[in-house]
Formats: structure tokens, C-alpha cells, sequence
């Protein structure tokens, strides 16, 4: 963020902070969304996602509540919180993945390098291409290790596979085969899939699937990972695995990740965000700070165990 737009956004604060005072005031009870801390959150180099007053309501349930943070680029974001608090959706705000829920209302800006990816005439496609997803629950195709990962690429046409490509001699068989070597080696999968990649997907252990997945997304080169919960369906082993990949991905891409696991976000995050319930981010900040010396009694309660 440039010196310049952080002078802005915090005079635009300031009225929200003495709304939510008055608020307070009236109520008599403890509500920190006058908490700073996150605002004042800063880095080197520019933002590559820039979420501002974001809202979301499901029908009339408030599940986001005036959202505002920069997220760095090549680094780890981390996004705890109780269950219930929002963590997903905000995820899911990002790539605009909450588009197909009917009775989600998004209100706000989310920009990715600048723009908003809420402008109208926005292409998902693209957009899901340049931030790509990975969840809970590994969801390879039923298809061979070779065609989760050249799936996308063909589909888009940056790949050339199939009957036709090749009666006309155009078959991309060597592009493809440098392709999926390149993601199975960044998503740490080459070594234990080397030699079998026609063997079905689904023959691989649920922390190979979740790797093989990681593949199939940087395929189509994204600048963004958003990760939701990847690793909590693993066993300890398969989880440092996905913890060690996250830490390398995090040299070339932006990553982003919801975590239950409050020692997962302090072992592999560069930075966190706490969502409290209500759908309010409380606070916001350098991995290491948010965990030793939180600003907000809430979070400090809520990373010691004493609520979530
Ligand atoms: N598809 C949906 N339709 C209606 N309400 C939803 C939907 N998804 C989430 N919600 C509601 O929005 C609120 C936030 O849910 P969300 O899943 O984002 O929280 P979370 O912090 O990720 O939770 P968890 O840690 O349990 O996964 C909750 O009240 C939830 O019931």
C-alpha cells in the first residue's frame, strides 16, 4: 500500500471507529472492532489482493462485517477463527467462489493487482485461473495422475491432446509431459508418482491426493492459492507435508489459508487474520506479534483456549 492510500484509508476509519464508540457506549458491552491493530498493519512492496468495506450477508444472516485488509504478495496469510466466524467465506470472496451460493449478497471491493474483481464484465474464468482453490477434501477426477494435472490446460486449449490434435499432427505431447513434471515437482508429488502417472488418481493416499490437487491448480499458472482447511483431513505426516509445500509455494505465489489449527497458522504463516464471531476481523497482523503480544483481549483469550 503506498503512503499515500494508507493516509486515506485511515481518515475513512476514523468516522467507522466512532460509530462502533457510539455503539458501544449505548450498549455498555466490550466491542472491539475499535481495535486499530489490524489497520495499521503494513509491509514492503504492493498489496496483491486489496479487500476494502467488504460485506457478506447469506438471506439476512450478516456472515462479513466491513472487511478491510491488504494481503502481500509471496507470502503466507493465515485466516483463524472460531467455527461460524467467516473464515471460508471471506475465503471464498477472493475468486468469487461465493457467486454460486443463490442467497449470498456480497457488498465491497476485493481488487487483485489493482482491480476489482467485482467490476462488471469481470472474466470468473480467468479470475479462477489466476486465483485458484484448494480444499478440505481432496477432489481429484476420477481420471489418471496425468490427466488431473493436463486437465484444465487442455480444456483451455493451452494444451493440445485428443484424436483430432493428433490426426492433424498437432498433438502438444511433449509440452504436456514438461507441464506435468513441472507441478508434480512443485507440488513435491514427482518422486512417489514418477513412472505411474496413467494410474488412477484415486489409487493415492489422501496426502498425495491433496498434493496432486495443488498440481492441478498450478497448471494453469496462478498468481494467488486460496486454501481452505487442506490439510485437516490428514494424518500428521501427510499435514507436515503440505505444511513444508505451503512454505515453498509461498517463494513464487501468494498464499492464503484457512486453518483450525492455531500452532498450523504460527508455524506457517507470515501473517494472520483473527475473525471473531459475527463475522468481524478483530485482528490483523505479523504472524509472530498476533500470537506473542495480541493488541486485542479477545484474541489473546482466544488463542490461549479460553473460548473457539
Ligand atoms: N452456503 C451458505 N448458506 C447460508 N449460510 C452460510 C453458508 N455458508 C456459510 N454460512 C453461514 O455464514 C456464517 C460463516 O460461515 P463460514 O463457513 O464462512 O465460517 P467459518 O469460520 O469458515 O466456519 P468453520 O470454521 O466452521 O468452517 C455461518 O453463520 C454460516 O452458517
Amino acid at each position: 500500500m503506498t503512503e499515500s492510500s494508507m493516509d486515506t484509508t485511515t481518515t475513512e476509519r476514523t468516522d467507522a471507529e466512532t460509530t462502533t464508540t457510539a455503539t458501544e457506549t449505548t450498549t455498555g458491552e466490550s466491542d472491539e472492532r475499535t481495535n486499530p491493530a489490524w489497520r495499521e498493519y503494513s509491509f514492503p512492496g504492493d498489496p496483491v489482493l486489496s479487500i476494502e468495506d467488504l460485506n457478506v450477508w447469506y438471506d439476512d444472516d450478516h456472515a462479513l462485517t466491513d472487511i478491510s485488509i491488504d494481503i502481500p504478495e509471496q507470502s503466507v496469510t493465515a485466516l483463524i477463527g472460531p467455527s461460524g466466524c467467516g473464515k471460508s467465506t471471506f475465503l471464498r470472496c477472493l475468486n468469487r467462489m461465493n457467486d454460486r451460493i443463490k442467497s449470498a449478497r456480497i457488498e465491497g471491493t476485493v481488487s487483485f493487482n489493482g482491480q476489482n474483481i467485482y467490476a462488471d464484465g469481470a472474466n470468473l474464468v480467468e479470475l479462477r485461473k489466476r486465483i485458484g482453490m484448494v480444499f478440505q477434501q481432496p477432489n481429484p477426477f476420477p481420471k489418471s495422475i496425468r490427466e488431473n494435472v493436463a486437465y484444465a490446460p487442455r480444456k483451455h486449449g493451452d494444451i493440445e491432446r485428443g484424436l483430432v490434435p493428433k490426426l492433424l499432427g498437432r498433438e502438444d505431447v511433449q509440452k504436456e509431459d514438461e507441464l506435468v513434471e513441472r507441478c508434480l515437482r512443485d507440488a513435491a508429488l514427482w518422486d512417489e508418482v514418477d513412472g505411474r502417472l496413467e494410474d488412477n488418481a484415486l489409487g493415492l493416499s489422501g496426502g498425495q491426493q491433496q498434493r496432486l490437487c495443488i498440481a492441478r491448480c498450478l497448471a494453469v499458472d496462478p498468481e494467488v492459492i486460496l486454501m481452505d482447511e487442506p490439510a485437516s483431513a490428514l494424518d500428521p505426516i501427510a499435514t507436515a507435508k503440505i505444511e513444508d509445500l505451503i512454505d515453498d509455494l509461498a517463494e513464487d505465489y501468494t498464499v492464503v489459508i484457512v486453518t483450525h489449527n492455531m500452532q498450523q497458522a504460527a508455524r506457517i504463516s507470515d501473517q494472520t487474520a483473527v475473525f471473531l464471531t459475527g463475522g468481524e476481523l478483530v485482528e490483523y497482523g505479523d504472524t509472530d506479534q498476533v500470537f506473542e503480544d495480541p493488541e486485542s483481549q479477545r484474541v489473546e483469550d482466544y488463542i490461549s483456549g479460553k473460548f473457539g
